[in-house]
């Protein structure tokens, strides 16, 4: 059997990060929102903000694509104390799985209770429109069916079972609070439900590989999420997520439309207001939960 990265995963490990940030923050958070691809504005609208950067945290990854920061903001929304991760990671970056997972388990440590997670994706499903969001109500973990996922390896019980459920991995209720938000800030004309899929990258999909996920029924494609959710549902904690639409994928030969990172960033930037509106409303409703 190969290698296993174990200890990037180990309690040791996770618990020393966890000591450092305790040391540095004043309030420990009750939730974790993890900003996609340009989406770190999110996390302007924290109050009392403290900022931690990804390199001053013992054992953290840093963040290398253009639209993550590498910052962990502390501070509250709707008095719910929160910790924004403005940068996540992603497997093409290099990092194992673990890896990539390791601020869930950090961040379960000092005490969240949820999750609130995002990205930028592809439609795949030809009624999105590029600026729509997708509340996500289930994935499609291209990686498992390869035999690829963080929980590989031993399981550390104190975390979560080794066996566990996911077929209702993305909250039921908090999707329903997640509709009435975006209604109320002026989404629900660009608001779908529907099922995110994890493609590894760098590159973006081939043509066939889209005409694929129609048939298989993915309605967005991404890089991320699928892996942090896995791990989160492990630790049992509820799941709100939504991808941001910034392109449509390209399903025809003749099209010669090409998905590009620095455009997708520009979209997203073109919609900030209104996604940092959802967020807001979606933890006022939820707020109770979370204290
Ligand atoms: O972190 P997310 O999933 O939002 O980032 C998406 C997927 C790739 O990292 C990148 C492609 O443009 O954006
Ligand atoms: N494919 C994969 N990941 C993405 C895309 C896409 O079309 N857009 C943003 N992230």
């Amino acid at each position: 059997m190969s290698a296993l990265p174990t200890d990037e995963f180990n309690r040791g490990f996770i618990e020393e990060s966890a000591r450092f940030i305790r040391s540095q923050v004043p309030v420990a958070p009750k939730l974790l929102i993890i900003c996609g691809s340009g989406l770190g504005g999110l996390a302007d609208t924290i109050e009392k903000p403290v900022t931690l950067s990804y390199d001053e945290i013992p054992n953290f990854p840093q963040s290398t694509v253009p639209g993550h920061a590498g910052e962990l903001i502390f501070g509250t929304l709707s008095n719910v104390p929160v910790v924004c991760m403005k940068g996540r990671f992603h497997y093409y970056e290099g990092y194992s799985l673990q890896k990539v997972t390791t601020p869930i388990r950090i961040m379960q440590l000092l005490g969240i209770k949820g999750l609130i997670i995002t990205n930028a994706a592809g439609g795949v499903n030809k009624a999105y429109q590029v600026g729509d969001i997708m509340l996500i109500k289930d994935h499609l973990n291209f990686f498992a069916f390869g035999g690829q996922h963080p929980l590989r390896g031993p399981n550390d019980p104190q975390f979560g079972a080794r066996f566990f459920p996911m077929n209702r991995a993305y909250d039921r209720a908090l999707l329903e609070v997640g509709k009435r938000a975006a209604a109320e800030v002026g989404l629900a004309n660009h608001c779908h439900e529907g099922v995110y899929g994890i493609y590894s990258g760098p590159n973006y999909e081939t043509v066939a590989e889209i005409k694929y996920l129609q048939l298989v029924g993915v309605d967005a494609i991404g890089m991320s999420t699928v892996p942090e959710v896995l791990v989160a549902k492990h630790c049992g904690l509820p799941v709100f997520g939504f991808s941001f639409i910034t392109n449509k994928c390209v399903d025809s030969y003749e099209d010669a439309e090409e998905p590009n990172h620095a455009h997708i960033l520009d979209v997203v930037q073109a919609k900030a207001k209104k996604l940092k509106n959802l967020v807001i409303k979606f933890v006022e409703h939820t707020s109770d939960q979370w204290l």
